[in-house]
């Protein structure tokens, strides 16, 4: 099981069947999200991931000695918020549950989680394996709902901290309700992030590059490079390449082993994604590939809220399609001429969860990634968050922390205590 280490992307290796719990949990994930078993496995290897790299951290933590004059000191102690809230979104069930609640349980915190209703399941079996391993009762507790329980959550007087993952309007009502009792806030919002592709970058790993931004999870993951700027010179090769590959993605039975796009969360969430397209027609772009409602060929099927991956040309950065996160299998994309002008577009955004850069030239890739405005800047490749490297948003896609050792430091507070070693001063002479 141990084989598998990386993140939202595919290591080779974990592609290797799973047995077990941890494919149980795989499968139920791929019953709750809708996505391919191949990717729910690499989920729940990066939750477990998660669990022992907070459990290992957890006896670090410690507080700093401060030497004061006349022998006295002082000495800080990292200790626990309280209970910590934990709001999911839909698209990674199990792991935004683990990511949340592993350090936070670490830190010495009780969780409540509540799931998105969508995907209520895994975060259940989260709990029923806490409690296999000995985490008293209470200390990890799931409560299932909607909008309304989130808010009365939000709104508990007895809660110190909420971590929310799910979109920007959701995100500024979560900060409104806890400002009323100054509750701590972690806010994983959405994105719209743009990858650029110098025309010196390798053009295989390129193109692979774009299909892991835009098309795991179909297409429903926050950090997506959805916005693809291309260089001009290189922009007709990679349209038949990413295109020619985008027609190959196999669409089906997500439980199936060869399938690598399953069905979109509900029927409702299709049409908006399919309006988009439309949208993106009417107002000019061009679709090179899919776009339209799938049906596979297997009858069970019929009915499945699945789609074709789409690849859009012609766009330019007033379109809809590029402004507003999608959240669904569709790329977009653009050209450019030089390096000046393609960070200024990659950064008109009010979002800025993530970006990627391909290119060869190492000084131009660390330049970019420096004046990139996001929370992670991929160089080479895109969507991997293994659970060591912290993860989170820069603008309106959030701020706050998950994985990596930051974490740390939004799940405590910090206290300092002063010794005396002398005696108290007479100042005021009585
Ligand atoms: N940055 C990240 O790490 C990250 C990860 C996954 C998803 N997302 C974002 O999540 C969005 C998609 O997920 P979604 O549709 O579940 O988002 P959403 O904002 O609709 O819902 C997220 C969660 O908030 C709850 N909720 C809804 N209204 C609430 C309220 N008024 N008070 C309290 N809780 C409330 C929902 O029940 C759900 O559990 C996308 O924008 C995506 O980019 C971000
Ligand atoms: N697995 C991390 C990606 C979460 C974003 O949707």
């Amino acid at each position: 099981l141990k084989a598998a280490k990386g993140g939202v992307g595919f290591p080779s290796s974990s592609l290797l069947p799973m047995t077990g719990t941890n494919y149980n949990i795989a499968k139920l994930e791929v019953i709750n999200n809708g996505k391919s078993i191949t990717e729910a496995r690499v989920d729940i290897d990066v939750s477990w991931q998660s669990l022992e790299y907070y459990a290992g951290i957890a006896g670090t933590l410690a507080g700093q000695h401060i030497q004061l004059p006349g022998g006295s000191f002082a000495y800080t102690r990292r200790e626990a918020l309280g209970v910590c809230v934990g709001i999911g979104a839909w698209n990674y069930p199990f792991q935004i549950a683990c990511w949340k609640s592993a350090p936070a349980l670490a830190c010495g915190n009780a969780m409540v989680f509540k799931p998105s209703p969508f995907t209520a399941v895994t975060a259940v079996i989260l709990a029923e394996i806490y409690k296999e391993a000995g985490v008293p009762d209470g200390l990890f507790n799931v409560v299932q709902g909607g909008a309304e329980t989130g808010t009365l959550l939000c709104n508990h007087p007895g809660v110190a901290k909420v971590s929310f993952t799910g979109s920007v309007p959701t995100g500024k009502k979560i900060m409104e309700m806890s400002a009323k009792t100054v509750k701590q806030v972690t806010l994983e919002l959405g994105g719209k992030s743009p990858l650029i592709i110098f025309k010196d970058c390798e053009l295989e790993n390129a193109v692979r590059g774009a299909l892991m931004a835009n098309f795991l999870t179909q297409g429903e993951v926050c950090c997506n490079g959805t916005r693809v700027y291309v260089q001009r010179e290189i922009m007709p090769v990679f349209l038949e390449e990413v295109v020619k590959r985008t027609k190959a993605i196999s669409i089906g039975d997500p439980l199936l082993e060869d399938t690598r796009m399953g069905a979109l969360i509900t029927r409702q969430h299709l049409d908006k994604v399919l309006g988009f397209v439309s949208q993106a027609k009417k107002e000019g772009a061009k679709v090179l590939c899919g776009g339209e409602a799938f049906t596979p060929i297997e009858p069970k099927l019929k009915g499945g809220y699945y789609m074709s991956p789409c690849v859009l040309d012609n766009c330019t950065d007033d379109m809809t399609c590029v402004k507003e996160e999608i959240f669904g299998p569709v790329m977009s994309v653009m050209p450019f001429d030089t390096e000046e002008e393609v960070l200024k577009r990659a950064n008109n955004t009010t979002f800025g969860l993530a970006s990627g850069v391909f290119t060869r030239d190492i000084s131009r890739a660390h330049r970019v990634a420096e004046n990139l405005q996001a929370g992670t800047c991929f160089i080479n490749n895109y969507n991997i968050s293994p659970v060591e490297v912290p993860f989170g948003g820069y603008k309106q896609s959030g701020f706050g922390r998950e994985n990596g050792q930051v974490t740390i430091e939004y799940y405590s507070q910090l206290k300092t205590v002063v010794v005396e070693m002398g005696a108290v001063d007479d100042y005021f002479n009585c």
